[in-house]
């Protein structure tokens, strides 16, 4: 098969990832050579009965296979081979620069330690960095389906390691637990001095955004998808560039759209929208950061410039130096310039 001109832009491109959960990354493979090396159970036989059971009805769905994937990681070193896997694919894909979310209370509410899984992921993103000069960030998420005090006790258990945490997320049941539910929470992160991002507008309705915008005073909306929903957000989106990190194979796996031609990405750029693509949770959804683009180019019909776009605004709203991103820009125009002429 021959590849799609645009294809080798994509490929070609330097790009970040901004929306990346490490948990999402554990693929059927990994899941039963750990369950293995662990001596985990699992309730699947092969990898074929594991990816059988990816068929999601919506987030909750899916959060709960998810979770129950999540228990064959127990050692350091399982921690890291994840997280190790992951880069490889991102370094593959020609991701520079990512910016990953971790979900502490997904492990120490089965009893694994907090730094049994910090160590982990941390060995892993500065390995990525020394070997490829792969650049990276951590984001440590709430769970919120959980209460306000357990998220302030997995805060208290992540002081010790805040040198090599980046800032904080809020992922999981998005419906019922508003982002109003932790503001005090968002509070104490902004006394630590470290940028906050929320889950918002993947499900919930667009009074989600507007609350972590004004409550929580986020730097960065993770999906915000249904922000569409508002005329009057959206202005004031596209007025603040607030980035929001859309994930478009997750939403059609999740059944936010029934399908990927149904998906508002192209439009949300036209609008003047900051939002870039990014992978979610790649071993569920159905591929990384370039089948992302791949597919939203198939089936939404990008143009190069629109994907050029894409790739800016992903450097755009990462957290890097204004110098880093005025190189990977300029990067990005020389291999636009070179495409166009090949
Ligand atoms: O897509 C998601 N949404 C909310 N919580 C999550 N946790 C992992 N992935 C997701
Ligand atoms: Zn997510």
């Amino acid at each position: 098969m021959t590849t799609h001109p645009l294809d080798s832009l994509i490929q070609q491109l330097p790009k970040t990832e901004l929306h990346l959960h490490i948990e999402g990354s554990l693929e059927p493979e990994m899941m039963l050579m750990l369950a293995e090396r662990n001596g985990v159970t699992l309730n699947y036989a092969d990898i074929d009965a594991i990816r059988a059971a990816y068929d999601f009805k919506d987030l909750q769905s899916f959060l709960d296979l998810y979770y129950a994937g999540a228990d064959v990681l127990i050692h350091e070193q399982d921690f890291y081979d994840l997280t190790w896997a992951y880069l490889k694919k991102a370094h593959q894909d020609h991701v520079v620069h990512t910016e990953i979310f971790f979900d502490p209370q997904t492990h120490t509410m089965r009893g694994i330690q907090f730094a049994t899984v910090y160590n982990g992921i941390r060995r892993a993103l500065d390995d990525a960095q020394a070997k490829w000069g792969l650049t990276s960030k951590l984001i440590m998420s709430f769970l919120r389906h959980l209460s306000e005090a357990e998220g302030f006790e997995v805060l208290e258990q992540a002081i010790p390691y805040l040198s090599g945490i980046d800032g904080f997320g809020l992922d999981s049941s998005e419906k019922g637990h508003p982002p109003s539910k932790f503001e005090r929470l968002y509070a104490r992160c902004h006394a630590l001095n470290l940028p906050v991002v929320a889950h918002a507008g993947e499900e919930g309705p667009p009074e989600y955004v507007y609350e972590a915008l004004d409550l929580l005073q986020v730097k960065r909306i993770d999906h915000g998808v249904r922000s569409l929903e508002s005329e009057a957000l959206v202005k004031r989106l596209v007025a603040e560039r607030m980035p929001l990190t859309v994930c478009p194979l997750s939403n059609v796996r999740l059944k936010v759209y029934n399908d990927l031609k149904l998906h508002p990405l192209k439009k949300m750029l036209d609008m003047g929208l900051a939002v870039m693509i990014n992978s979610d949770d790649p071993a569920y959804f159905g591929g990384y950061v370039n089948d992302n683009f791949i597919a939203c180019r198939a089936a939404l019909d990008l143009s190069d410039a629109d994907i050029v776009q894409l790739a800016k605004n992903s450097f755009e709203a990462a957290w890097m130096s204004d110098a880093e991103k005025a190189k990977w820009l300029a990067e990005i125009d020389r291999v636009w310039a070179a495409w166009r002429v090949q």
